[in-house]
C-alpha cells in the first residue's frame, strides 16, 4: 500500500470526516518516515513497508479511540520548538503561545538579569520558550507533578535551555522575589466536565485540568500570595478560562493593576497583574 492509499484507507474508518481528522492522519503518516508535509506530498506513491503499515494501523486505532495525536506521536510543536509530551503532561495549546508572545513583547531584552518563574510548567513549554528567547533570564520551572518535571527536564535538555527545576505546591517552592511569574494553572470547573472534548477528558491528566471553586481556586491562591513573591512593580501573567475574566479581575483588584487580553478567537484568555509598589493585603 502506498502513502496516498494509506491516507485514504485510514480516512474511510473515521467517524468524523473533517479537516482536523485529515490533518491528524497526515501527521501520523509523516512521522513514520520523519517527513514534513512537502516530503509526504512528493512521496505519496511510494510504498509503506509491512512494519510501517502495522505501525500506522496501531496509531490509527489509537486515534479512533480518542487518543490525541500528540500523545500518539509523543511530541508536539510549541513556539517553534518540538516538546516531548506524555500522559503526565498537558498538551501545550496554541492559546498559550499567545501568552508567551505577550510576555516577550512586554519585556524586551534588557541587560540586567531577570528572575522568572513558570508555575505548573507541565512540559516546560512556557518557561523554556521564554528562556530560549531571553537567554539572560534566570528561569525556574516548577510543578507539583514529579513526572511532569521529568518531562520538562528532558525538554530543556533537548532544546538547550538553561533553566532550574522545583517540584512542589504553587509558589511555596520559590525562594526570594521575582521580576516575573507566569502560570497556566488548571482552571476548568468540575461542573464543566460534561461539556468537554472526550479525548481531553480520557487522556489528559486531571490535575492539569480541573480546579475547585468553580475553576477559580488557583487564581484565588495567586491573588492571596503573589505579592510575597514578586518585586515591587513585578508582573504576574496568567492564562485564564474564557468566561473567568471579570471574576479573576475582581480577585486581583487590591493586588495590582490588572489587564485582560483576548486570544486569537476574541475570547478573554490571559491576564497581567502589575504588582503595586506598596504591598496591600487582599
Ligand atoms: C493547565 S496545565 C499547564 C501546563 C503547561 N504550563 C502548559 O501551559 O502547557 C497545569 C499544570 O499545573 C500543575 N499543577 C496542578 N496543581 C499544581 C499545584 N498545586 N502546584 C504546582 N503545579 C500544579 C499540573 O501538574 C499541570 O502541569
Amino acid at each position: 500500500m502506498n502513502f496516498l492509499e494509506a491516507q485514504k484507507w485510514a480516512f474511510s474508518f473515521m467517524d468524523k470526516k473533517d479537516e482536523e481528522t485529515k490533518n491528524a492522519i497526515k501527521l501520523l503518516l509523516m512521522d513514520i518516515r520523519g517527513w514534513n508535509e512537502l516530503q509526504l506530498l512528493q512521496n505519496l506513491r511510494s510504498n509503506l513497508t509491512d512494519s510501517e503499515f502495522e505501525q500506522f494501523k496501531k496509531r490509527i486505532h489509537m486515534y479512533q479511540v480518542d487518543w490525541p495525536v500528540q500523545y500518539i506521536l509523543g511530541y508536539t510543536r510549541f513556539f517553534g520548538h518540538t516538546f516531548q509530551v506524555t500522559k503526565d503532561t498537558l498538551i501545550p495549546r496554541p492559546e498559550t503561545e499567545e501568552l508567551v508572545e505577550w510576555i516577550l513583547a512586554d519585556n524586551p531584552v534588557v541587560e540586567s538579569m531577570r528572575e522568572i518563574a513558570d508555575i505548573g510548567t507541565g512540559t516546560g513549554a512556557i518557561g523554556i520558550s521564554l528562556q530560549l528567547e531571553r537567554p539572560n533570564w534566570d528561569v525556574t520551572l516548577s510543578d507539583i507533578s514529579k513526572k511532569a518535571i521529568a518531562v520538562a527536564e528532558k525538554n530543556a535538555s533537548s532544546l538547550g535551555a538553561s533553566v532550574n527545576f522545583e517540584t512542589g505546591d504553587l509558589l511555596s517552592v520559590l525562594r526570594g522575589k521575582y521580576d516575573l511569574i507566569v502560570s497556566n494553572p488548571p482552571y476548568i470547573a468540575i461542573s464543566e466536565v460534561d461539556l468537554m472534548d472526550k479525548s481531553v477528558l480520557k487522556h489528559e491528566p486531571e490535575n492539569a485540568l480541573f480546579a475547585q471553586e468553580n475553576g477559580l481556586f488557583f487564581y484565588r491562591k495567586f491573588a492571596e500570595e503573589i505579592s510575597d513573591y514578586l518585586k515591587p512593580g513585578g508582573k504576574l501573567y496568567l492564562e485564564i478560562g474564557f468566561k473567568q475574566g471579570k471574576k479573576i479581575e475582581k480577585l486581583f483588584e487590591n493586588v495590582g493593576k490588572v489587564e485582560i487580553r483576548q486570544d486569537f478567537y476574541g475570547n478573554d484568555r490571559m491576564i497581567r497583574v502589575t504588582i503595586n509598589k506598596e504591598k496591600k493585603k487582599c
